[in-house]
């Protein structure tokens, strides 16, 4: 028979009077973890106490015992065929499980291998609006998010009213930038190749596991590819962030929510998970990023006289002046691991880094790419290529922002040649690389956070919340419609 490594949690409730062999609290108790078990269902059986097919050899991996209710964690293997197995596995239901230990002999089949781990890798990313009509309840996610908008402890409140606004300021603008990219984002699509090319290289590499992409701001969230790995009951996780550098903004945006759902949930609390909070250093990532250079160099009639403009997302100045985000470090960084690559091969281009996507009326990091470009063209540069470095996909900012304002705004400014070095996307170099990440962070997944069972229950007082919600949203509502804020959150660029 065909056999599958599959691992599944048992739960079953002692029923009154029931003549389950072994199946008492001090069988369980006494069950030592390693040890092999048969396990059979009553639900297979014909009558009532007349149990007992037996369904399949199991290890005991872990067991607890109450009054009421025994809870054993059993791994595999179990018949990839047998469909009350599958049911069994995939059941929420309490099903009423005798066990007994039976001699080796009983137990052990050679043709059957254990092995105790289901895989899954978790991509995390932004997400962005499909349609037009996506676009205002999409910015309302994001600056919902109390990573990218960051109140003061005592405006928390203003949250929600102030992310309402925010994002019907900001929607012409946002659909306009859409609509010049074809009516939406392309980042799910992407994304979701990626995770098929991160999957398969896995299987290159003899490690099956399960790809998941979660969004931040839209579909499919990342509570919705949280529900499937419970539903695939994943016994270990590798979180993988599709940003290279880290930021408050994005992954520390993203791992925040994880924690939140992890911390709610019996099962999460305690499923090993190890997340890979930046990656930029890798050298798979700086040589892949180094080839598309390269080649987008040779494109040019002389590539040596190419300045190599480097354009990252921006995040606000307090980010990184008092929030302590490591972003515009590790960028810098992952600048110079690149160039100190292209040297290596023999490129020795000027280079520069500004940051691009300013929202908003505060100052954020410095230079800014639309200033330093015309900057260039004043001084003299004739031929620009242009590397998008804070994303791995295509996007607004690139197909849009970049190659629609930026170039315009580079020619207009005495730039003659202009070049844009693609989004790694699905690129082999840099897949492999990432499949690479995950193998090596298996081994230090651990319980990523305490349950909610263990924590104490967050006060909740849904009178005040309204009371404030009112108020807030008051407040707001003059606030912002100060003619400078407005302008600052139509447009870019203020
Ligand atoms: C590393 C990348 C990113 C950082 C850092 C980042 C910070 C950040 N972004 C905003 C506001 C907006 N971002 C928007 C779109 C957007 N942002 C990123 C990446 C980073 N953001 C991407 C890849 C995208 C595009 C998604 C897509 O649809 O393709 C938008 C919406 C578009 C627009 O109106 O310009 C806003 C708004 C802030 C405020 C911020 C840091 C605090
Ligand atoms: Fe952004």
């Amino acid at each position: 028979m065909e056999t599958a490594s599959l691992s599944g949690v048992l739960s079953y409730t002692k029923l009154p009077g029931s003549s389950l062999c072994n199946s008492d609290d001090r069988f369980w108790s006494s069950v030592p973890r390693g040890r092999r078990i048969a396990c059979f269902s009553r639900q297979s059986s014909n009558g009532f106490n007349g149990f007992h097919k037996p369904l399949s050899k199991a290890l005991v991996i872990s067991n607890s015992c109450s009054k009421t209710r025994n809870h054993a964690v059993l791994k595999g293997p179990f018949f990839r065929d047998d469909p009350i197995q599958k049911k069994i596995l995939n059941s929420e239901a309490n099903w009423s499980v005798g066990v007994c230990t039976l001699g080796e002999n009983v137990v052990e089949s050679h043709h059957v291998h254990v092995t105790d781990e289901k895989i899954g890798v978790l991509l995390l990313n932004l997400g962005g609006p499909e349609t037009l009509q996506d676009v205002q309840p999409f910015l309302y996610n994001l600056f919902a998010d109390p990573d990218i908008i960051r109140l003061p402890r005592l405006f928390k409140f203003l949250q929600r009213p102030l992310a309402k606004l925010i994002s019907v300021l900001r929607a012409p603008k946002s659909k306009e930038g859409y609509a010049a990219i074809g009516g939406g984002s392309p980042l799910r699509k992407i994304t979701d190749e990626q995770a098929n090319a991160i999957r398969m290289a896995l299987e290159a590499k003899n490690v099956n596991a399960n790809v998941y992409v979660g969004m931040r701001y839209w579909y499919p969230f990342t509570e919705e590819a949280i529900e499937q790995i419970k539903r695939d009951r994943i016994t270990k996780l590798v979180v993988l962030p599709l940003y290279p550098q880290f930021s408050i903004s994005t992954t520390g945006s993203s791992v925040r929510v994880l924690q939140d759902i992890f911390r709610e949930d019996a099962y999460l609390s305690r499923l090993p998970v190890s997340v890979i909070l930046s990656w930029y250093q890798r050298q798979g990532y700086i040589s892949s990023m180094a080839d598309l250079i390269n080649e987008e160099l040779e494109k040019f009639a002389k590539p040596e006289e190419v300045m190599i403009f480097f354009s990252a997302h921006g995040v606000p100045l307090s980010y990184v002046e008092d929030a302590g985000d490591p972003y515009k470090d590790q960028m810098e960084e992952c600048i110079y691991l690149i160039m100190q690559e292209l040297k290596a091969r023999g490129i020795a281009n000027d280079h520069t880094l500004a940051y691009q996507s300013r929202v908003g009326p505060v100052q954020w990091l410095k230079p800014y790419t639309d200033e330093v470009l015309v900057e260039l063209g004043q001084k003299g540069v004739k031929s620009l290529l242009a590397v998008p470095i804070s994303f791995v996909s295509e996007h607004i900012e690139t197909l849009e922002e970049i190659d629609m304002e930026y170039k315009h705004l580079a020619l207009e400014s005495g730039i003659e040649n202009w070049g844009r070095v693609p989004a790694l996307g699905c690129t082999s170099s840099f897949i492999t690389d990432l499949a690479d990440a995950v193998v090596e962070a298996l081994p230090s997944a651990k319980a990523l956070s305490a349950s909610r069972e263990d924590t104490e229950e967050l006060e909740y007082d849904p009178m005040r919340y309204l009371v404030k919600l009112f108020f807030g949203s008051i407040l707001a509502f003059f606030l912002l419609l100060t003619p400078s804020v407005v302008h600052a959150f139509r447009n870019h660029i203020f």
